[in-house]
């Protein structure tokens, strides 16, 4: 599915200095092509384009993960954050035959983590022991870890990933099922992550991927998706110094609908009640991440 064109102007005002922490850019296919072994092809979506969103919405700064249908080959997100007047910083993903040089070029650009999926529909797997050496690695240049996997994943993860060395980043809450309760053993095993490792961080995004029930953040519904609020309420409130917020767009493979980022702004108040809360998650967290030297 394309994005939705034509977002809303959110209602919620973003604190100043809000960061996108979670965003993509792909393409154009033309000029950055998409990687042969990609399991899905997307639409384009140029820096351009991601700009002028994070205009629109009222975001000062993006943080731009490498998409998995660009495979290792991170052009076009080293290429949107040169182009960004130094507004947004990277996540890439790298192979263990990275060199030094490719790391310090990526690092000037403004990369400052690595992606590790392990999404089986997403990605083939690569060894943990590969994973493992490149988080050694990156360690030296102070980059963190991202990790995206699905809750049922995670008992058989957790000694990987309580072993990585750096600051690690969890993509989208881990992917809990909503429909299971808020208080039930899976959601509990993600607090219990969160609470044991304090260098465990999760991005409280992508409410339209986890919900279940709704409603949709379309034609101005300003209660979407109820069924997440609990869940990411609940990780905000527990560890507001460790959360993250992005948009996800242009949201790769959705296949219901596609958010209206606007009205996916609207949802921020609901998982973040307070000023407080809303300025920890928007801008005191992803600037201590990402901008440290500007603090
Ligand atoms: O759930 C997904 O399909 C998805 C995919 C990607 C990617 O392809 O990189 O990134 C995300 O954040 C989410």
């Amino acid at each position: 599915m394309d994005w939705y064109t034509g977002p809303s102007q959110p209602t919620f005002q973003l604190p100043a200095g809000a960061v996108d922490a979670h965003c993509h850019v792909f393409g154009p296919g033309a000029e950055f092509p998409y990687a042969p072994e990609r399991k899905y092809t997307p639409c384009d979506a140029s820096k351009h384009q991601l700009y002028a969103l994070r205009d629109h919405l009222g975001f000062a700064r993006n943080v731009v993960v490498q998409a998995t249908c660009h495979g290792a080959d991170n052009r076009a997100m080293v290429d949107a954050l040169v182009n960004s007047g130094g507004k947004a910083r990277g996540v890439a993903t790298v192979k263990r035959s990275v060199t030094d040089e490719e790391i310090q070029a990526m690092h000037d650009a403004g990369v400052r983590g690595v992606r590790f999926n392990f999404v089986k529909r997403l990605v083939d797997f690569t060894p943990k022991d590969e994973l493992m050496e490149i988080a050694s690695r990156i360690a030296k240049w102070g980059w963190h870890v991202v990790i995206y996997f699905e809750a049922v994943d995670l008992p058989e993860l957790w000694d990987f990933f309580t072993a990585l060395p750096t600051t690690v980043v969890v993509d989208h809450m881990g992917r809990p099922d909503v429909s299971l309760p808020v208080d039930g053993p899976q959601f509990a095993l993600f607090q219990k992550f969160m609470r044991e490792h304090p260098n465990v961080w999760s991005k409280v995004s992508c409410p339209e991927r986890l919900s279940v029930t709704g409603p949709k953040a379309l034609n101005g519904e300003q209660n979407a998706y109820q069924d997440v609020i609990p869940f990411a309420k609940r990780i905000v409130q527990e560890f507001p110094d460790r959360v993250l917020w992005g948009t996800d767009w242009p949201h790769p493979n959705l296949k219901d609908h596609m958010p209206d980022d606007g009205l996916l702004v609207d949802f921020i108040p609901h998982i973040a009640p307070t000023a407080e809360l809303q300025r920890k998650l928007l801008v005191d967290n992803p600037m201590r991440l990402y901008w440290p030297e500007e603090l």
